[in-house]
C-alpha cells in the first residue's frame, strides 16, 4: 500500500481528485474521515495541511505527496520531486505599492517585507546582495502595506487581481510553480512499484491534454497533401470509403494548431471532419 499526503481542502484538493478519478483511482467519499483506502488500487490518501505535506514525506509519515513547489522549496525538506503535475500554476513574486518609482531590485535595500515564504525571499536577497526584513505572516500578505506593517510583500500571484485590488504591482517574479508529486528519497522496492505504476497512468492522462482525434473524408488524389497538413503520432490511419475515389483520415491533433490546420484541411477537399476529446493516450 502507498501512502499519499493530499491537501484536506483549498486549492490544490480539487485538482487532485480530478487526477486520481482520471487514472482511474477510486476513493470512497467519506467525509471528515482523513485517511481513505482506495477500493480499486493499492493506494490510501492522508489529507493535510498544504504546509505539513513535505515533512509527513520527508518524515516517512506519507510515501508520497501532491503539493505546490513553492510550499515545498519553502520547506526545504528531504524528498525528491517525481513529477511535475502542471496544475495550480503561479508565481512568487515581489510587489510593492503602485505609486513608487522602482528602477531595481535595489529599491528593496533596508525595506520591510511581509511574507510568509522567508526562506525562498531569504535565499532571493541574499544572492542579490540584498539586505531587508521579512515580517512572516500566513494570509492576508497583500493587506500588509496598506496598513502600514510592512514596505512590500512578497507573495503568490496568478491573475495578479489580488495585487491590483490592493493598490500593489509586481515587480520581480521570484520562482514559478505548479504541482508537484513529491517521494520519500527511500521508498522500498514494493512502493517503488506501485508509483511507477501511478505515474505511468499520470503520463497517459497528460500525453492526451490538449490533444484532439480528428477524422475526416478526403478525395484520394489529395491525401498527400493532406497527410503533410496532419501532426500525426506516427502516421494518419488511412481506410477506403464505399464512395469511390474517397478514404477516410485518422489522425491526432494539437489543439492550440486546430483552427490553422482545419482552414488547410478545407481547402484540400476534406469533408465530414469530426474533432473529439482524447481522454488518455499510451506511447
Ligand atoms: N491564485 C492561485 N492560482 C494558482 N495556484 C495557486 C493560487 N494560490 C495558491 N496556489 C497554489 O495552490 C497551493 C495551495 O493554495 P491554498 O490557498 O489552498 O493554500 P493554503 O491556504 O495554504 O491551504 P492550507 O489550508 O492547506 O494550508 C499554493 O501553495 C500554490 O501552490
Ligand atoms: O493573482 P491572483 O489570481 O489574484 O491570485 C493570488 C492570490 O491567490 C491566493 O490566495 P487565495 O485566493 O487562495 O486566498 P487565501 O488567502 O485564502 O489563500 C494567493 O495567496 C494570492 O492572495
Ligand atoms: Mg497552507
Amino acid at each position: 500500500m502507498l501512502r499519499i499526503a493530499v491537501q484536506s481542502k483549498g486549492r490544490l484538493y480539487e485538482d487532485t481528485m480530478e487526477l486520481f478519478s482520471e487514472i482511474g483511482i477510486k476513493l470512497s467519499s467519506a467525509k471528515r474521515t482523513l485517511l481513505i483506502a482506495s477500493t480499486n488500487f493499492p493506494v490510501e490518501v492522508l489529507f493535510l495541511r498544504d504546509d505539513d505535506i513535505p515533512q509527513s514525506v520527508a518524515d516517512g509519515v506519507a510515501d508520497v505527496g501532491i503539493v505546490g513547489e513553492n510550499e515545498f522549496v519553502e520547506r526545504n525538506e528531504n524528498a525528491l520531486i517525481e513529477k511535475r503535475l502542471g496544475f495550480s500554476k503561479c508565481r512568487l513574486s515581489l510587489a510593492i505599492p503602485k505609486e513608487e518609482d522602482y528602477k531595481g531590485v535595489s529599491w528593496f535595500e533596508g525595506k520591510k517585507i511581509a511574507s510568509s515564504y522567508p526562506h525562498i525571499l531569504n535565499t532571493f536577497l541574499k544572492k542579490q546582495g540584498i539586505s531587508a526584513h521579512c515580517h512572516v505572516i500566513t494570509g492576508s500578505v497583500e493587506i500588509a502595506p496598506g496598513i502600514g506593517l510592512s514596505d512590500a510583500i512578497f507573495d503568490i500571484v496568478s491573475s495578479g487581481s489580488t495585487l491590483v485590488s490592493n493598490h500593489l504591482k509586481e515587480v520581480e517574479v521570484v520562482m514559478k510553480s505548479e504541482a508537484v508529486l513529491i517521494g520519500n528519497p527511500e521508498l522500498s522496492a514494493e512502493k517503488r512499484e506501485i508509483l511507477n505504476e501511478l505515474m505511468f497512468r499520470i503520463d497517459a492522462v497528460q500525453a492526451a491534454e490538449g490533444k484532439k482525434y480528428i477524422l475526416l473524408n478526403a478525395p484520394n488524389d489529395n491525401i498527400e497533401d493532406i497527410i503533410a497538413v496532419l501532426p500525426g503520432i506516427t502516421s494518419p490511419t488511412i481506410m477506403p470509403l464505399a464512395k469511390e475515389g474517397w478514404s477516410s483520415m485518422h489522425s491526432v491533433l494539437p489543439e492550440k494548431r486546430f483552427w490553422e490546420i482545419i482552414g488547410k484541411l478545407k481547402s484540400l477537399g476534406a469533408e465530414g471532419i469530426l474533432v473529439l476529446p482524447i481522454e488518455k493516450m499510451i506511447m
